[in-house]
């Protein structure tokens, strides 16, 4: 036998005991990983239907429920079952257990936890947009993004935003001229106005700077977002496999190219002229500088000047409460992006292009749907509740008289009305009506002691939590007096959470609030609003961001400047 012959024989006996001991390696671990989600699946299924909940039917559960019904009809759908089923109740969509929350008691253990953080899967639509910025990423790269960006939001970055916000605000007012006397839709022109300042406060593309890819940008962003609100609504869309056979995925592709170019382009060229200035010597004053609270007490606001809000969200317990009382005055204002890209380049933080990238987009998504909803809603609210629109307009004549002058921030302080107006209708309509988690770990809540296991996502009902009659007199009816600070004082802070709340509370809230009143005081010191629709008549559909189905219909008139008797 030849030495040849005999490597031959060895090579086909290690192939041989390689097969012999592969294939049933191969077989002996999927049935361990067979058995593991069977177990798995099993705990969740005894787990799951200990809590209340329609009866769902093998492989579907309780998906046909959602079949051939309208998206506007999903919020009657799910205030039904809340009536007959409690504050916990629990469906099935397939093997996927879903628990849908209302009882603000247990939305806190929620919400208030630093372990059940992790983003439900339904947020992976935003991905190919978002990548991993602050809405869905999870673990250390949150926490370390979250220390990094809650600190541009500080009050005193907000406050060089006024003028912007003002700015913004009149030219809309402006471009809403042509509308007087019709009826049209009001978020057309909230939708554009937001973005606009978003693009001036996120990455400080002024109009005037802005180029024909600002407005193809402004564009973009409207349209992903209304790619990402049907793929929530239409159920064959959340399937990968159906939606890239779709437009939708050319249509995406085409859109994530405009707003993927326009961010990096102004990324690269910040930075280079960040790079530039430094090496001449001009460099911008850090976050730290920017954020400083001066010791003097003289600059220290009183504190009945805080806003209401403050002390409506004061149980939060999030890392938004800064001391806000001190007013250091007019700073040099950066944007979210120069103030990301300044603390990278001086070794604050260490992130890259990339994620500062993920980063100003996410704003850009998050500060636009949500504000732009927000504020169409406030305008029909008082379209339709012509009294309140009134004391509303009452209160700014007191503060701006006949004049035309841009609000300055301690105007805002004394938006008092105007402020209990904006939170009121993000509690009835919260432009985010639905929060949902991931659960990684088994979580006992106050009802009943349930347990919820691990691998359930969890859905917290803020829309239904906000109109229950427990924590609101009427829960239906619009009455800014609900956020009178007697009527806050002793309510469950988990019963009003239009911004989440806890450790991933919204980083924008202060932001939000902060533009809602200028820009809804300019609008309304320039216009009186009508709404020939009433409250009744409103077509909500719930999806990421609650929208009007019907349309934000309204009609403007020139406002005369001089107080109203209110009824
Ligand atoms: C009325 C306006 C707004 C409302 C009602 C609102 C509401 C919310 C809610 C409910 C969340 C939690 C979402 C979740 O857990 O799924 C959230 C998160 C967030 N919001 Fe807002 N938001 C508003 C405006 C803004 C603005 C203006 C910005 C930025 C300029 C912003 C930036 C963010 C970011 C970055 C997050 C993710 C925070 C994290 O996960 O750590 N939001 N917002």
């Amino acid at each position: 036998m030849s030495s040849a012959s005999v490597v031959d024989v060895t090579g086909d006996q290690t192939v041989n005991t390689t097969k012999l001991l592969f294939y049933p390696l191969v077989i002996l671990a999927s049935c361990v990983w067979m058995i593991h989600r069977w177990q798995q699946q099993s705990r969740l299924y005894r787990m799951g239907n200990i809590l209340p909940g329609p009866a769902a039917v093998p492989l579907f559960g309780n998906a046909l429920m959602a079949l051939f019904k309208k998206p506007e009809q999903f919020i009657e759908i799910g205030f039904r079952i809340c009536d007959q089923y409690g504050y916990v109740v629990r469906g099935w969509l397939g093997s996927k257990l879903v628990i849908f929350l209302a009882n603000p008691e247990d939305v806190e253990v929620i919400l208030n936890s630093n372990v059940h953080i992790d983003k439900a899967s339904d947020y992976r639509y935003f991905e190919p947009w978002l990548g991993e910025g602050l809405l869905i990423s999870s673990g250390q790269k949150w926490r370390s993004h979250r220390k990094m960006i809650a600190p541009t939001f500080h009050i005193n970055i907000l406050k060089s935003f006024v003028s912007v916000f003002n700015q913004n605000s009149k030219n809309v007012v402006e471009k809403m001229r042509p509308e007087i006397g019709k009826e049209f839709d009001v978020h057309d022109y909230m939708s554009g106005v937001t973005v606009d300042i978003l693009l001036e406060t996120a990455m400080g593309i002024t109009r005037k700077t802005q180029d024909e890819s600002g407005f193809d940008y402004a564009m973009a962003v409207m349209k992903m977002c209304d790619i990402i609100h049907q793929r929530h609504y239409k159920l064959w869309l959340r399937f990968d496999a159906i939606f890239n056979l779709t437009p939708y995925l050319k249509q995406q592709q085409k859109l994530l190219d405009i707003i993927h170019g326009l961010t990096n382009k102004v990324i690269k060229n910040k930075k280079e002229t960040y790079l530039e200035n430094k090496s001449k010597g001009v460099i911008p004053p850090t976050l730290a500088e920017l954020t400083k609270t001066p010791d003097d007490s003289d600059n220290v606001l009183a504190n009945n000047d805080k806003t209401l809000a403050e002390d409506v969200f004061k149980g939060y317990r999030d890392d938004l409460d800064f001391n806000d009382e001190n007013d250091i005055g007019e700073k040099k204002r950066l944007a979210f992006l120069d103030l990301m890209i300044e603390s990278a380049q001086n070794g604050t933080n260490n992130i890259s292009d990339h994620e500062i990238k993920e980063e100003v987009d996410t704003i850009m998504f998050e500060g636009h749907d949500t504000t732009a909803a927000g504020s169409s809603f406030v305008l029909c609210l008082l379209g339709v509740h012509k009294e309140i629109q009134e004391r509303v307009y009452n209160e700014l004549h007191e503060i701006f008289g006949d004049s035309d002058r841009p609000a300055t921030f301690a105007d805002t302080l004394h938006m008092k009305y105007l402020e209990r107006v904006i939170l009121e209708s993000l509690r009835m309509y919260p432009p985010v009506p639905i929060i949902a988690r991931k659960l990684n770990r088994d979580v006992k809540i106050a009802t009943n002691n349930y347990v919820l296991p691990a691998g359930a996502t969890v859905v917290v009902g803020t829309l239904k939590i906000h109109r229950n009659p427990e924590y609101y007199k009427d829960p239906t009816t619009f009455n800014p007096d609900n956020f009178l600070p007697e009527n806050t004082s002793n309510r469950h802070y988990y019963s009003y959470i239009p911004f989440s709340a806890g450790p991933r509370s919204c980083v924008g809230r202060k932001y939000a609030i902060l533009k809602l009143k200028i820009l809804l005081s300019t609008v309304l010191r320039n216009y009186k609003v009508t709404s020939d629709v009433t409250e009744d008549q409103f077509k909500l559909q719930a999806d990421i961001i609650l929208k009007r189905t019907d349309g934000f219909r309204l009609k403007i008139e020139p406002r005369q400047r001089v107080p109203t008797t209110v009824a």
